[in-house]
């Protein structure tokens, strides 16, 4: 066996275990014989399918055919060896089924739509996780089931069917997470890669946390203590502290959170024996969870368009201001600095016989000089300042509250730094010819530009690799 099927043996073990602890974990948390507040490996099989499609079968397949042996096992219930693994294989194709359709279903639409829409994935997920738990409560109590009176019936689908959907809404996303650090080749949920600005350190997450924490064993205290289903209905009010968590924590952060908070319900309607108002705690959970999926649409979407913003305003080669915004952030300053009387000077920028460099050394060669006189100029002036590119080898400096002589200083250092530009070849020294001018209310960008242009020319003439100020200055 070589190295890479070892691998996948132990991961898919790896699968396998996990996915029976969680099997464990959902029965310490019934609150009534068959009825859990969540069923985790439901959500656990999903998310194996939708990161890892078919592949996943295996483990899941036989995940379910152990957690029936090892149920018959607990109880004792004397079934024979045939009938065990009739029912397990039942179960599973059943399960695997159900959810494996369902997630390959998810993916393939995920696969297909423009990622930077998150609003699109969350609510087919929700459509998804609902839909497929109740067609797999369903079926499952029609053939499990088979034989018990009605009311026994309806009770335990009801169940069977928020459970799962609860395991599922609440736990497939930080499912998503674990899986993938197994197999860190499956990357999905590209959508979920956005930073939110205002993230958190880890202390901060930790405090937010408490606090949501605290707020639920409040509330379950409180609902154990009156036996009132309207205490327990303040349940709902996590939903704050948790859209906080959303709008300032990365996805993945979200996800735990929602994970966290769903378990300490879970074990918390557990401990307490609050039967009767559980229901409420699954609800809230579920609610919960998906307002804060809906809800994470919205700091990606700015996130995205903020992203969008920049991309169609920037030079992609230089990492510089495009000419038409360039204009009108020039055009916003001139009205800033009429009214306070600021000075403002423009400088254009040429890079000496561009077209020999690129002629002689290449168009690459070409592009590198382009992107480190960007580079250097970024590291010359100051935040407020602006650099655009004009087209080609022409760049364009707007430099607010400057008279025309610091200009000329600003001026003189990017020349200097550009005859220390180290280009990967060697033999190309590249120069630039600057020409300066004032802009004022008068001048307005369009004349400021063409005395700018007028005064590089003759930079030009002179012999280039200088800087002219234009004649008036
Ligand atoms: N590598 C590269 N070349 C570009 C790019 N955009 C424009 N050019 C080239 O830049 C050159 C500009 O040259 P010119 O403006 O004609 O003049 P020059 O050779 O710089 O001569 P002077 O300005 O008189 O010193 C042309 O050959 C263009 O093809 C680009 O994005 N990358």
């Amino acid at each position: 066996m070589g190295n890479t099927t070892i691998s996948a043996l132990i991961r898919h073990i790896l699968l396998v275990v996990i996915w029976l602890a969680l099997w464990r974990l959902s029965v310490f948390n019934e609150y009534a014989p068959h009825a859990s507040i969540w069923f985790p490996p439901a959500g656990f099989t999903f998310a194996c399918f939708l990161l890892l499609r078919w592949y996943a079968a295996p483990a899941m397949l036989l995940s379910c055919l152990l957690s029936t042996v090892w149920e018959s096992f607990l109880f004792n219930d004397g079934r024979s060896t045939q009938e065990l693994i009739q029912a397990g294989t039942l179960f599973a194709i059943m399960h695997c089924g159900v959810y494996g359709v369902s997630a390959n279903y998810l993916r393939s639409f995920i696969d297909r739509i423009s990622h930077q829409n998150l609003y699109q994935p969350v609510m087919r997920f929700l459509l998804v996780a609902a839909s497929s738990s109740l067609v797999m409560s369903s079926v499952g109590i029609m053939v499990l089931y088979d034989g018990v009176h009605l009311p026994t019936l309806v009770q335990s689908w009801l169940a069977w069917w928020i459970g799962d959907m609860s395991g599922l809404l609440v736990l497939v996303p930080v499912f998503i997470g674990l899986v993938n650090r197994i197999y860190p080749r499956q990357g999905l949920l590209f959508a979920l890669r956005y930073e939110p600005s205002g993230r958190s350190d880890y202390l901060l997450f930790a405090a937010k946390l408490a606090i949501t924490s605290t707020l639920l064993i409040a509330v379950a205290l409180a609902t154990n203590y009156s036996g009132s289903a309207e205490v327990a209905s303040l349940v709902f009010f996590i939903a704050l502290p948790q859209m906080w968590i959303v709008h300032t924590e990365s996805p993945m952060r979200v996800a735990v959170s929602v994970a966290l908070f769903s378990f300490l319900a879970a074990l918390l309607v557990s401990l307490l024996q609050m039967g009767e108002q559980a229901y409420i705690f699954q609800v809230a959970i579920s609610v919960v969870a998906s307002a804060a999926y809906f809800t994470m649409a919205v700091p990606a979407l700015v996130s995205h368009n903020q992203a969008l913003y920049k991309e169609v305003r920037t030079d992609y080669l230089s990492q510089t201001v495009m000419r038409q915004h360039f204009i009108k952030l020039a055009e916003q300053n001139l009205k800033h600095a009429s009214r306070y009387n600021f000075e403002t000077a423009l400088l254009l920028f040429d890079i000496d016989n561009f077209k020999q460099i690129n002629d002689q050394y290449g168009h690459l060669i070409g592009d590198e000089v382009l992107q480190k006189f960007a580079r250097m100029v970024k590291s010359k002036i100051r935040e407020s300042d602006i650099i655009g590119r004009f087209g080609g080898d022409e760049f364009m400096l707007l430099l607010p509250q400057t008279s025309l002589q610091s200009a000329y200083k600003v001026a003189e250092s990017i020349r200097c730094g550009m005859l220390e530009l180290k280009i990967s070849n060697p033999d190309v020294k590249p120069s630039c010819s600057v020409g300066a001018a004032a802009m004022t209310r008068e001048s307005g960008f369009k004349g400021a530009f063409e005395e700018a242009d007028q005064a590089l020319l003759q930079a030009k003439r002179g012999g280039r690799n200088r800087t002219t100020l234009n004649s008036t200055g």
